[in-house]
């Protein structure tokens, strides 16, 4: 399909040349392109040093294993929480598997008690890459939101949004079945938006996600193996006043090697209300969202199974 938009890469490597120090120029300008790209496509790609070749070389060995366990051992990961725990061919995800793990800030156990309960002679190794590859990427995430917070202007004591706003992870594991016939492109999750503040994917060397264009046609991404892509979530559209997109995208799979993602979605924190700063409304930019928490969104979106403009008609004025 064309490709008539591209998706910005944004350099965050110490050897581009830039010294992205909080405040410093190199840190304005960046800020500036964060901003950019959120507003025009929802979504830029990352090139950082933070992820070595080893570490990724380790996790997708890791989720390899991990969904090449038993079908009896991957179901003892359950969870009531929507789009929790393993999932096998979904109504959402009907060619896909994955693996959804809560790791709240406060517990510092979480992946251990989960690789101990996928093998009962645990995984240590793969317990240490899921804590560090998520680490890595909350760090990454905070960094954007401070950026997001000092291009827009706003004063320094919407710092303090930034910890709400990303708060715990909502780390997803998946891998995508190939099409029966490998000369097919199949869909294999459908158009949707996440309902996160962020998201950050990487993927083993196999693509699939395609960005839905303003103008209506579907960009396919190319996620640099030493990065990510960021995606902007229904919450910070809504928090933005609605002058971020929220990415419209999908994942398609193709051709013949099985393709797998690790997704960590940045989400607020439990109760916090998600309000738009006041210094983004004006005459010219109205209130375009009310108020509101997350739970009760994902609770709307899942119970009502609204999936096109869910927070438009969740939470929104106009
Ligand atoms: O597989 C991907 O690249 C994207 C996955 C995704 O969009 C999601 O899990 O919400
Ligand atoms: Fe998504």
């Amino acid at each position: 399909m064309g490709s008539e938009i591209e998706i910005p890469i944004l350099d965050f490597r110490k050897s581009s040349g830039v010294t992205l120090e909080e405040g410093g120029e190199g840190w304005k300008e960046m800020s500036k392109k964060v901003i950019e790209a959120f507003e025009n496509q929802g979504c830029f790609l990352i090139r950082c040093d933070e992820i070595s070749n080893d570490l990724r070389e380790r996790l997708f060995i890791g989720i390899k294993s991990l969904f090449d366990l038993p079908e009896e051992t991957k179901k003892k990961f359950f969870s009531t929480k929507p789009y929790r725990g393993y999932t096998s061919k979904s109504r959402v995800i009907p060619h896909s598997e994955s693996f959804g793990i809560d790791n709240s800030p406060k517990s510092d156990t979480t992946f251990q008690d989960f690789t101990n309960l996928m093998w009962s002679e645990e995984n240590p190794i793969f317990c240490e890459t899921l804590c560090s590859m998520t680490q890595k990427k909350r760090e990454l995430s905070l960094v954007i939101l401070k950026m997001i917070m000092d291009g827009l202007g706003l004063p320094k004591q919407y710092n303090l949004n930034v910890e709400d706003l990303d708060n715990y992870n909502d780390t997803r594991m998946t891998r995508y079945q190939l099409p029966e016939n490998s000369k097919n492109t199949e869909i294999a999750l459908t158009l949707h938006t996440d309902k996160c503040t962020l998201a950050l994917i990487c993927e083993n060397d196999v693509q699939g996600l395609q960005v839905l264009s303003k103008t209506g046609n579907y960009v396919d991404v190319k996620i640099p193996s030493d990065g990510f892509v960021v995606i902007c979530g229904d919450i910070l559209k809504a928090w933005s006043n609605g002058r971020f997109e929220a990415a419209p995208h999908r994942v398609v799979t193709r051709g013949d090697k099985e393709r797998l993602v690790f997704v960590v979605f940045a989400v607020p924190k439990e109760g916090m209300a998600i309000k738009v700063p006041s210094e983004l409304v004006n005459d010219e930019n109205p209130l375009r969202y009310r108020p509101f928490t997350y739970e009760e969104f994902l609770h709307y979106h899942y119970s009502t199974h609204t999936e096109k403009l869910a927070i438009e008609k969740f939470a929104g004025l106009i």
